[in-house]
């Protein structure tokens, strides 16, 4: 069984007051949030609004301006890059990171530092349509396939926190169905803390627990999952209209010490 939990007992990854962006200009703003074992967390809003920077700037990938960054309950130096992934933090790009020229079974032996054959039966159990795929060129792969292979390798390494940038981009909304509980699943049943970054919103929300929502680069909404699909006009105004929306006076709020787990100050959280 493997660890999953942060010594201290608390989240596996906290992010608190993170602001990065690029050139000088902050492309998010005081972005926090946590992430629990076993919990998924969606990162949701328009174009632009930040998303994949969040993630790339938990990773270190982007720069931090200012904020922080714990995991398994030790701070991280964000400036280097390498040191979250060996605490098991891992970053799945949307671009799929994968070699059209190699077989599914390569990026199987390149993806482990040491081979773990228990490991890769246990891997290729969760995907099983991979099975058959194993000498197949990733370029002759269709895009779900290519999408499993994406995770399955991150999953070899054993993570304890997976940040997945658009799983769902390019892919049929059939495969995202389908793909989505498994990531759920997977979670619960590893007890790895999940973040998803993703276009669709109801499905998205529907296999997490908690999302939160970025506009022009700050939390303007955040919540159960439950009761963000339940509040679904209050989502959509987080969308279209945020520079109104953030920091209203929703019931439960955030100047209600309302729960939602992220400590931003000015995002309005739905009610519970
Ligand atoms: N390399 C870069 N250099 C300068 N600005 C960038 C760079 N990458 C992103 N940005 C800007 O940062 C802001 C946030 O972009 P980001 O890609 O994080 O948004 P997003 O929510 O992931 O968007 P999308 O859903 O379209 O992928 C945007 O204004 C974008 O133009």
């Amino acid at each position: 069984m493997p660890d999953t939990t942060a010594p201290d007992g608390g989240p596996l990854l906290v992010v608190d007051g993170l602001t990065a962006g690029y050139n000088g200009v902050p492309a998010i703003r005081d972005l926090s949030f946590t992430v629990g074992a076993g919990e998924v967390v969606s990162v949701l809003g328009p174009n632009g609004a930040g998303k994949t920077t969040s993630l790339l700037a938990i990773v270190g990938l982007v720069p931090p301006m200012a904020g922080s960054v714990t995991a398994l309950g030790r701070p991280v130096n964000v400036r280097r890059p390498h040191e979250l992934a060996r605490r098991g933090v891992l970053l799945v790009p949307d671009d799929r990171g994968i070699f059209p020229g190699l077989t599914v079974r390569d990026h199987f032996r390149l993806a482990q530092r040491r081979q773990d054959p228990a490991r890769e039966a246990a891997v290729l159990d969760r995907f099983p349509a991979l099975k058959g795929l194993l000498g197949r060129r990733v370029g002759l792969c269709s895009g779900g396939e290519q999408q499993m292979l994406t995770i399955a390798k991150a999953l070899l390494g054993r993570p304890r926190v997976l940040m997945i940038d658009e799983m769902s981009l390019g892919l049929a909304p059939k495969i995202v169905q389908e793909m989505l509980p498994s990531i759920r699943a997977l979670a619960r049943e590893e007890g790895i803390g999940v973040v998803l970054v993703e276009q669709h919103i109801e499905l998205a929300l529907s296999v997490s627990d908690r999302g939160v929502i970025l506009n022009h680069g700050r939390v303007v909404l955040e919540g159960a999952a439950r009761d963000l699909l339940a509040h679904r006009d209050q989502v959509e105004a987080a969308y279209f209209g945020a520079d109104e929306f953030a920091g209203s006076d929703v019931p439960g709020g955030a100047a209600d010490g309302g729960a939602g787990g992220s400590g931003a100050t000015s995002a309005a959280v739905v009610a519970s």
